[in-house]
């Protein structure tokens, strides 16, 4: 609709102006003056045709999207994102920004860390953090709004341009994924967009996370482990090519079992399901992602597909739909093999969350998405969950922060 209105609102224009044209005896620099404009209003109308925008990407692309989801989602509980349109040059040269943020001294550092309120700014490593509630060996920096500026130019020059042109990519894939999302659950394309139209803009807990762990080298006379200086390099992949080889080509993993890796326990990232709708995780090689897929038990490698981006479901989609796009748990593990862990990790991670006054009602989605035959259908499950308390996207968070200091 929104296509062919821009094509024939740029033939009217035309038809309006070979008119004016035609009626008036107009000067030779007008009549090439309006030739001109009429160019530039046709290409940029052709332009909007052929790419859609922000709100309206092109429907074929936001379909076909949507069925591969479709597809992808309740099966592996993630997909691999490709053409995604954030060149691989610009996620690079973040991560190098956040390398050199790492770098700066611990004094410097302090006055960006993130206060706990907004959880905007520098996270320290939380082996570092005595507070901290999960032994994780990384270090983030988190983008929580595109308003407030609090990285100065003096030890970080273009830091905050570049992150901030980023997370404003990210929010633009997150919105196109949430179209094609609300299409493949059959419910009307802007419906999960619009409950999530202040992401990066507050009253919303979506973020964009630059995230850096450490390489992991071994004192051979000491026979332990320790963490590397942090120093950049760009980290080329071992290939630069898809790896999907089962880890017992390439990749030892761990056991079934939690947690047990043959360097005891040692974990970049322990196992987790994220909370929002859903992750998009950019990664510059593989170096250690591990999943679970629904139904199973077993913690097995991802692999590697350069230049792609990672989507895995959260826990909100999960509960909006009935688990029919499941959570996915995921961990990230210290790989084994040494030419591995010598390289450290750099990954970027954009969490998208609902508005945090939208209520993540199932019954909202069901009867959005179910065709007139299935509302006349009794559906003992779906009674069932309508009887359940509803929360919306700030309890839900709230309540899972609190599980999670309590069990720890
Ligand atoms: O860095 C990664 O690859 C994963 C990070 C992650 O899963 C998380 O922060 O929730
Ligand atoms: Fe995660």
């Amino acid at each position: 609709m929104y296509e062919l209105f821009c094509l024939l609102f740029s033939v009217f224009i035309d038809f309006e102006i070979c008119t004016f044209l035609i009626i008036s005896k107009l000067n030779r620099f007008f009549f090439l003056f309006c030739i001109l404009v009429n160019l530039i209003i046709t290409f940029v109308f052709i332009c909007l045709f052929i790419k859609g925008t922000e709100e309206h990407p092109v429907k074929s692309v936001v379909n076909r999207v949507g069925l591969q989801l479709q597809k992808a989602l309740p099966e592996k509980g993630f997909a691999l994102l490709v053409n995604h349109g954030i060149l691989e040059e610009k996620l690079k040269v973040a991560w190098q920004h956040l390398d050199n943020f790492c770098s700066l001294s611990s004094d410097v550092k302090e006055h960006y860390i993130n206060n706990i309120e907004g959880y905007h700014g520098y996270n320290q490593n939380e082996e570092e953090n005595s507070e901290g509630e999960h032994h994780e060996l990384r270090y983030a920096f988190n983008i929580t709004t595109l308003k407030i500026s609090n990285v100065h130019e003096d030890p970080l020059p273009g830091f905050e341009e570049h992150i901030n042109e980023l997370a404003h990519d990210f929010k633009l894939l997150a919105g196109f994924i949430l179209q094609s999302l609300a299409v493949s659950l059959d419910l009307n394309q802007s419906f999960l967009y619009e409950k999530h139209c202040h992401m990066l803009s507050g009253d919303n807990e979506s973020k964009l996370c630059l995230l850096y762990y450490p390489p992991i080298l071994e004192d051979n006379e000491k026979n332990e482990l320790f963490k590397g200086r942090l120093q950049y390099t760009y980290q080329k992949c071992a290939s630069d090519t898809p790896d999907f080889r089962p880890e017992s080509d390439c990749y030892k993993t761990s056991d079934v079992s939690e947690g047990a890796t043959a360097l005891g326990q040692q974990l970049y990232s322990s196992g987790h399901i994220d909370y929002g709708t859903f992750t998009l995780l950019a990664q510059d090689s593989e170096g250690g992602l591990e999943v679970k897929l629904p139904g199973s038990e077993k913690w097995q490698r991802v692999g590697h597909l350069p230049g792609s981006i990672f989507i895995n479901a959260g826990e909100m989609l999960s509960i909006w739909t009935e688990n029919r796009y499941p959570a996915l748990s995921h961990r990230v593990i210290i790989p084994e093999q040494e030419h591995l862990r010598v390289r450290g990790r750099h990954s970027i991670a954009f969490f998208c969350h609902p508005d945090n006054i939208t209520m993540i009602d199932p019954t909202d989605i069901h009867h959005n998405s179910s065709t007139e035959d299935d509302l006349t259908k009794p559906r003992k499950k779906h009674v069932k969950i309508a009887k359940e308390k509803v929360y919306n996207a700030y309890q839900l968070i709230k309540r899972r922060f609190k599980k999670t200091s309590n069990s720890s």
